[in-house]
Formats: structure tokens, C-alpha cells, sequence
């Protein structure tokens, strides 16, 4: 299983670490376009191969694509970061360019491969890299929900001052401050609903700094989160190198689906061998139905901001 990861910065770097800790991939190649980062970044985790106990091998290289040839996934991080203040959206300007000369360096050496599109505004390059590549679209994957799920899970647990591991819940919608859609209603600890434990207004509360999420760390940090998204995106990675049939939300393009059409959007799928295997119906509240048109809306404005 070989998996590239383009750009070394924060969250390829992290990224690449999760896969080798997971062990089950034999290559990582990481690209970046900035001279002998890659190979660095590459050098540095190696040399934790024998502290962490994992085989996978990692080889850096400055833009040269024959490296990544032959590759079933490809994790697209490289473009710049928001600073805090921004929003995801004004990034969109330089990063659609990168995204797409990366996408179409990636598709010339790995006709096969299955892409993870990270780089923000994330749906909208999901798209982008739909409208310009012509890969089938189940191999496609916009990274997102997983992040923001994971979020809602560290808030809910917060709010219950429980373990993490006794609660559940998942973030829909455009990843973005103000579209995700955190599914309070169905957000539960152990089976039992939260709403049974936390009165509406901290589960409102809960909502909130969940979109918000990303922001707050870009605050804190100065530039946006990478540990969280990094694991995020080596879970997918390694759902669909292991064929795990597991259920994320993730950015997929829709054709009907949850009344949406020609737009990538974050959903809850199915991922394995072949990538999104389906995307799972559900029976979403009219608030909710409501929301995650609103937030549609938001996406197909930036989305229209391309140059296709
Ligand atoms: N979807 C998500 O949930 C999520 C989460 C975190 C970050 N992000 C996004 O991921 C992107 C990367 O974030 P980061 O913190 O790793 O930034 P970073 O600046 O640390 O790393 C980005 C890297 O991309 C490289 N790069 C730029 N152009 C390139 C090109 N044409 N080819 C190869 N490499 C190139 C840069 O040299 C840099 O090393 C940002 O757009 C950020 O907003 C998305
Ligand atoms: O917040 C950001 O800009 C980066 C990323 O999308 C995140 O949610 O951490």
C-alpha cells in the first residue's frame, strides 16, 4: 500500500506520522514544493521508526512526481493555512491553484489513485479537483466531518465531564465556522441521548464552540490546528488501505442525495477499498433539512468563485 501525502508542512508531516504509527501502509512518499523540506520532514519520522516500532518507509522529494507513481491514495495538505482573523473561505485564491497542479501532477503518475482533499476551503477543492480531473467519484474524498466530529465529541464530553470514549456524535455539512452541523439531536453517552443529561442551552453551547472549532485553535496557535487533522485524515486513509467499511462524514459529491445536486458537501459515507462505497441516509429534522441547505448555499457561493 502506497499512500502520498502532498505537502510536508503541519498537517502532512502529522499526518504521515499517524500512518507510520499505524502501521499498515509499506510507503508514505511525501512531496512539497519548498527544496529538501520534504526530504527532511521524511529523514526526521524515519528516524522514529525504531522508537515507535513501525516499518512503513517514508522518502521525501521536492516536486518530483515519478516518486509518487503508482500510488492508491494521495492526501492533498499543500496550499497555505488562515491566520487567525480569516476565514477559510479567503483562502481560496491561492489554494485552488495549487490544488489543481497538484491533482493533475498526482492523476499523470497514479491513474488509480483514491485522492483525500485537505487543503482549504475543503469542499471547494473537493470540487475542484472533481470538476478537473475526471476521476470517478467515489475517488474523491473532501476530509473534514471526521475533524469536526471529533471536535463535537471533545465538547460533548467536556459538557458531560465524562470520558471522550463514553460519548458519540457527528458533524455534517460544509466545513466551514459557519455551516458545520453538529447533530446534537442524535449526539449520545453510552445509547442515551445527551439531551437527556445537558439542559438545550449547553447543548446549543456544545454546538457552537464546535464551529468554531478550527477558529479558536487558529487563535491560539496562530496558524490553523494540525495534530487533530492529521489523525483525521489517517483514519480515512487507513478505512479505505484496509478495507474497513467504516462511516465518516466526509465531503462527497452529490447527484440527489440529501436533496443536493453538483455540489461536495460533508455527509456521512461509507469508506473501503474503493473509497466512498455509499453515502448513508439520514433522516434529518426539517431544522436540520433546513440548515444543511443553508449551508449548501454557502459552499456553491465559494465553490463559484472558481475558474473552471
Ligand atoms: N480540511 C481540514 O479539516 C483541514 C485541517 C487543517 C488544515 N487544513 C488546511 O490544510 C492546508 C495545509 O495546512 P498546514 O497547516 O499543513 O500548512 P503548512 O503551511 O504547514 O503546510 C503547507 C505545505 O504545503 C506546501 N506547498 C505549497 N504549495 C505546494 C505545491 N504546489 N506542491 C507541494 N507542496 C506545496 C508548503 O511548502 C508547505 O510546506 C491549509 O490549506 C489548511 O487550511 C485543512
Ligand atoms: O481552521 C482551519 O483553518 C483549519 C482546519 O480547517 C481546521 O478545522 O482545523
Amino acid at each position: 500500500m502506497k499512500v502520498t501525502v502532498v505537502g510536508a508542512g503541519a498537517v502532512g508531516a502529522s499526518c504521515a506520522e499517524y500512518i507510520a504509527m499505524k502501521n499498515f501502509a509499506s510507503d508514505v512518499i511525501l512531496v512539497d514544493i519548498k527544496e529538501g523540506f520534504a526530504e527532511g520532514k521524511a529523514m526526521d519520522l524515519m528516524q522514529t521508526a525504531s522508537l515507535n516500532a513501525f516499518d512503513t518507509r517514508i522518502t521525501g522529494t521536492t516536486g518530483d512526481y515519478s516518486k509518487t507513481a503508482g500510488s492508491d491514495i494521495a492526501v492533498i495538505t499543500s496550499g497555505i493555512p488562515r491566520k487567525p482573523g480569516m476565514t477559510r473561505e479567503e483562502l481560496i485564491g491561492i489554494n485552488a491553484g495549487i490544488v489543481k497542479d497538484v491533482s493533475s501532477n498526482l492523476i499523470k503518475h497514479s491513474p488509480d489513485v483514491t485522492i483525500i482533499v485537505v487543503s482549504n476551503p475543503m469542499d471547494t477543492m473537493t470540487y475542484l479537483v472533481h470538476k478537473t480531473t475526471g476521476l470517478p467519484k467515489n475517488k474523491i474524498i473532501g476530509m473534514g466531518g471526521a475533524l469536526d466530529s471529533a471536535r463535537f465529541k471533545y465538547r460533548l464530553a467536556e459538557a458531560l465531564e465524562c470520558p471522550i470514549s463514553d460519548v458519540d456524535g457527528m458533524v455534517i455539512g460544509g466545513h466551514s465556522d459557519t455551516g458545520m452541523i453538529p447533530l446534537t439531536r442524535l449526539a449520545t453517552r453510552n445509547s442515551v441521548l445527551a439531551s437527556e443529561f445537558l439542559a438545550e442551552d449547553r447543548l446549543e453551547q456544545v454546538m457552537e464552540d464546535t464551529k468554531v472549532g478550527g477558529a479558536t485553535l487558529t487563535k491560539l496557535l496562530g496558524t490553523s490546528a494540525w495534530y487533530a487533522p492529521g489523525a483525521a485524515v489517517s483514519g480515512l486513509v487507513q478505512a479505505i488501505a484496509c478495507d474497513q467499511k467504516k462511516m465518516f462524514p466526509c465531503s462527497a459529491l452529490l447527484e440527489g442525495e440529501y436533496d443536493l445536486d453538483d455540489i461536495c458537501i460533508g455527509v456521512p459515507v461509507i469508506l473501503g477499498k474503493d473509497g466512498i462505497e455509499k453515502i448513508v441516509p439520514v433522516d434529518l429534522s426539517d431544522a436540520e433539512k433546513a440548515k444543511l441547505q443553508e449551508s449548501a448555499a454557502a459552499v456553491k457561493k465559494t465553490n463559484g468563485l472558481l475558474e473552471l
